[in-house]
């Protein structure tokens, strides 16, 4: 994801701003809406996932996962990673607790990305990130291992947005051992730097948590991450416009749509250099 390098705030008005002297200012802009047609997967992982060191927002997020996902409980029977993009570190970390797992994106090129990996055909090496992992998790396991063990979890890839009803548009991938139909709702819901970037606008964001929210299951969780203050992101020649966010339309969203927002009902945030991670439980 976006280290924080890449976010430019609306501060930085000056011309000849760093992103231009970096040569991004040749970029397309693409609105969040062009996420579908316009998202490269290569580009994405191999700036932002290559090695797990070298992208600021990924080494906070893999170094705070863990204190979050203790806090659910030891076993969970579904997750849904929504707004995936082309990414399984979230499955991965969650191989020890989950039951089933479903992913899912927006982005046709992204899910086909999504099912290349759990069809042991992916073009990219996740072994750095496992590695990541591992350590974080003191884990002996070698990034084989635990790929294998998440991809037997692997339940469906699905066509999800945020912004329409219902979220799930379809079910692009299933299973073998997929009999039953896809879970309405599931017990947690994890999605990373994807609310904020489906829109540009506070409604936007309201309705993108409401639809995250609507995926949950009572008594489930939802694990949130992202970044605050952020107007853009870029990769591979692209630069993509997202919803300025700031601490208190989280918690506002999170409020309206029945979340835990303190920590005695099940809420954590964590927040360093503008990124932050959060668990709130569904009352
Ligand atoms: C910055 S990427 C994040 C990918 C991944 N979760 C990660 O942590 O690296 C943003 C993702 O949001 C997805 N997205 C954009 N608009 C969306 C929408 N309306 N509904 C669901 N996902 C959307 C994009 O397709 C893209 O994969």
């Amino acid at each position: 994801m976006a280290g924080t390098e890449e976010k430019k705030k609306e501060d930085d008005v000056d011309t000849g701003t760093a992103d231009e002297e970096e040569g991004n200012s040749k970029d397309e802009e693409c609105a969040a809406t062009e996420h579908r047609d316009k998202f490269n997967p290569t580009a994405y992982l191999n700036s932002f996932y290559k090695t797990a060191s070298e992208d600021t927002a990924m080494q906070i997020v893999l170094f705070f996962l863990p204190g979050i996902l203790y806090r659910l409980p030891q076993k969970v029977r579904t997750v849904l990673d929504l707004g995936a993009g082309p990414t399984v570190y979230l499955p991965i970390a969650l191989r020890e607790r989950a039951e089933n797992i479903y992913t899912s994106d927006y982005a046709p090129a992204n899910r086909d990305a999504l099912v290349s990996w759990i069809e042991n055909r992916s073009t990219f090496d996740w072994d750095n990130v496992c590695s990541w992992i591992s350590n974080i998790e003191a884990s002996m396991k070698t990034g084989k291992q635990m790929q294998e063990k998440t991809r037997s979890l692997m339940r469906a890839v699905l066509d999800v947005n945020v912004h329409e009803s219902p979220v799930v548009q379809s079910v692009v991938w299933k299973s073998n051992q997929t009999t039953e139909n896809i879970p309405g709702k599931f017990e947690v819901v994890s999605t990373v730097f994807c609310l904020e970037y489906s829109c540009e606008t506070l409604d936007g964001y309201f309705r993108a948590v409401r639809s995250a929210c609507s995926l949950i299951e009572d008594g489930g969780f939802l694990i949130q991450g992202g970044v605050l203050d952020a107007t853009t992101y870029n990769f591979g020649g692209k630069t993509f416009r997202c919803h300025r966010l700031k601490q208190a339309h989280i918690l506002e969203s999170l409020k309206a749509n029945g979340m835990a927002t303190t920590a005695e009902k099940g809420y954590k945030f964590i927040t360093h250099d503008d990124i932050f991670l959060l668990v709130s439980k569904k009352i």
